[in-house]
């Protein structure tokens, strides 16, 4: 499933690059919001949440509409999101550079770019929307690109979020330079998702990286599984969207994040 992902996303690309250049796209990102830094935004007390702006998935096909981007992210905002993730690419998620753009309008809060990214003009199109992190996924890039890519990131202002699913990832994660990792409950082959990924493998993840449990919290119980294993930040996408109040969702979430006994540390 992520090579056929990832051949759309090539495609797709290579259309975006015929019509805007590099060097365009470097002076929108000088113009663009200075980026904030993602280790603080997600590394801080208690467990922070990333809520993601995803209307379909290649799992559960359509999940929400999300006419008005913008207006959720607000509410995530509003609930006390400590970063907002947008999925900006579009065949299998419906996702846009547009999305990224309406919710860097609407919030102040970080904004991740999710997306399947295997070059820099992908990171400079991040900035230039006026992302501050970027999505990185260890099983989509070998070892130089994954290296590459983090400094780029690192070079521009973003702050690479090094997507992994076991213990190998980890280490080319850690070996690359990644500050923060993300655990994806979802394997990416089959699509299934086993919420014990993340407890098999954090303690694989060094103390100074910022641990990231992505993919199947459906509320504040699992943020709290989640936490009690030592994550400092959970991303949260269908659960969000499908429900009635993303909102109060999120400051549900966020509540239990922040709950001193919560036994919660890196
Ligand atoms: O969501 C999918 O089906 C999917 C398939 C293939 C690659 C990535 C996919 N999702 C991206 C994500 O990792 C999630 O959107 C994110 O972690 C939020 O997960 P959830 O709360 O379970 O929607």
């Amino acid at each position: 499933m992520l090579d056929e992902i990832i051949a759309g996303v090539r495609e797709d690309l290579a259309e975006r690059q015929a019509q805007v250049s590099l060097d365009e796209l470097k002076e929108l990102a000088a113009k663009a919001p200075e980026a904030k830094d993602g280790v603080a935004a997600l590394g801080g007390e208690g467990v922070s949440v990333i809520c993601e702006v995803k209307r379909s998935s290649p799992s559960k096909g359509a999940l929400a509409a999300i006419a008005d981007p913008a207006a959720l992210a607000r509410d995530y905002a509003a609930g006390g999101a400590a970063a907002i993730s947008v999925l900006t690419e579009q065949r299998r998620f419906g996702g846009s550079l547009a999305d990224l753009k309406a919710v860097r309008a609407a919030v102040d809060t970080p904004i991740l770019r999710k997306d399947f990214i295997v070059t820099s003009y992908q990171l400079w199109e991040a900035r230039a929307y006026g992302a501050d992190l970027a999505l990185l996924i260890v099983a989509a890039l070998d070892q130089e690109a994954l290296v590459s890519l983090i400094e780029r990131a690192e070079s521009i202002g973003l702050t690479p979020l090094v997507e992994v699913h076991d213990e190998e990832e980890i280490a080319r994660a850690v070996d690359a330079g990644a500050r923060i990792i993300g655990v994806n409950a979802r394997n990416l082959k089959t699509l299934e998702v086993d919420r014990d990924t993340f407890a098999n493998v954090a303690h694989a993840i060094p103390s100074h990286i910022v641990k990231v449990a992505e993919s199947g919290v459906r509320g504040p119980h699992d943020l709290i599984a989640y936490a009690n294993e030592g994550a400092d930040a959970v991303l949260v996408g269908e659960s969000l969207v499908t429900g009635k109040d993303p909102k109060a969702a999120v400051a549900d979430l966020v509540a239990a994040g922040a709950h001193p006994a919560l036994r919660h540390g890196r």
